[in-house]
């Protein structure tokens, strides 16, 4: 499917992650941004652009897994053969590879440490054969849940290692994706990853590349300007490309997109337990502004609202910079219309 669409520029963000895949690995690699904002499209660009490199990728996607389990973990990263990598067949049209393990390798009585080694082996078969091993986790927090014998958590550990093959070895880039945000905080402040991370930010499109876009597609001057108050994800343009071709305004597909995140927002409100009116100050906040300042406007008893808002991707938090604001554009003139009928 990826493949026959349009790709839309992130010249940026591409000549980023395409540049830092090349050179020595030194820290894990945290790709965060909102929701939908194009952070696996990104990635997977990379990942084809340099397919004739000397650059082996591992590449997981965990987005099809609703909460793997232990078991099915060690069947999407590993499978049996008398290979120590080799093609990783979910993934297809990527070329990418997947670690090889034992025919005779028992999966029940895995412990963590047999596991490690493995993952050891397969990046050293790859620097042995002077190609350099790039390990891409997608959605990596789905792997908060699991844990191994001796109640060891799976995610823990693996960031034991993962610092061990960037920072300490230098053999292997580790890249991870996440749009849980909640999540980037936890690793953020989680000790084993200080002085051991850096972290990526996937953002809104940029209003100059969305009004390329959208004069490349004919739209017309006015449309464009209308438009360009309302868009900021990848797919909200290709959305608004086909709206068009059906027949709709452009100024009716955004209007119907703002009342579908209006109305979300409000039935989400109405069925919390959590105090209507703690809510509507916290989603005043943004009345004027799109973005607040995490350190200087967020007050400690109003985490609880915003921490609830962001779970439901109503708000992006973005640690690394310190601030909060909606998960689009769109979701912004939402919070405000509920606010406005709101006095
Ligand atoms: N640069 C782009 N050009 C065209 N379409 C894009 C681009 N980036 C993203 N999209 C489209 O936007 C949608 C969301 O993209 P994607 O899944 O990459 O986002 P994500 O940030 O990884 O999402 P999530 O928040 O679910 O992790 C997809 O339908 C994708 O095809």
């Amino acid at each position: 499917m990826g493949e026959i669409m349009k790709f839309y520029d992130r010249e940026k963000e591409l000549n980023y992650l395409k540049t830092y895949c090349q050179l020595e690995p030194n820290s894990i690699l945290f790709v965060y941004g909102p929701k939908s904002s194009g952070k696996s499209t990104v990635m997977r660009r990379v990942i084809k652009e340099l397919e004739n490199s000397n650059i082996v990728f591992f590449y997981y996607n965990l987005r099809k897994y609703a909460t793997p389990t232990r078991d099915e973990f060690l069947r999407v990263f590993f499978e049996k053969s008398d290979k120590k990598y080799l093609l990783n067949k979910l993934e297809l049209n990527l070329g990418v590879c997947k670690f090889g393990i034992e025919e005779n390798f028992d999966f029940n009585n895995l412990c963590l440490n047999d596991v490690f080694a493995k993952i050891n082996e397969s990046i050293n078969a790859v620097v042995e054969e002077g190609k350099k091993p790039v390990l891409i986790i997608d959605e990596l927090q789905k792997l908060k849940n699991i844990y191994f014998n001796g109640g060891k958590s799976l995610l823990n550990e693996l960031f034991n290692l993962f610092v061990s093959l960037t920072k300490m070895e230098h053999l292997c880039h580790v890249i991870c994706l996440t749009s849980d945000t909640l999540f980037i905080d936890e690793i953020y402040r989680n000790s084993t990853l200080k002085n051991a991370s850096e972290y990526y930010l996937i953002d809104w499109l940029r209003k100059g590349t969305i009004r390329n876009i959208l004069k490349e597609e004919g739209f017309s001057e006015e449309e464009i300007n209308y438009a360009l108050d309302y868009l900021s994800l990848p797919y909200e343009i290709s959305q608004l490309i086909n709206n068009k071709k059906l027949g709709l305004s452009v100024e009716q597909t955004i209007k119907q997109w703002i009342n579908v995140e209006k109305d979300g927002l409000k039935y989400l409100i109405d069925t919390t337990d959590l105090d209507e009116e703690g809510l509507y100050n916290v989603l005043s906040k943004f009345k004027d502004k799109i973005k607040i300042s995490y350190d200087k406007e967020v007050k400690k008893e109003e985490m609880k609202y915003l921490k609830f808002l962001i779970e439901n991707e109503i708000l992006f938090y973005d640690v690394i910079n310190g601030i909060i604001k909606p998960t689009s554009i769109i979701e912004w003139h939402a919070i405000k219309e509920i606010i406005n009928a709101m006095q």
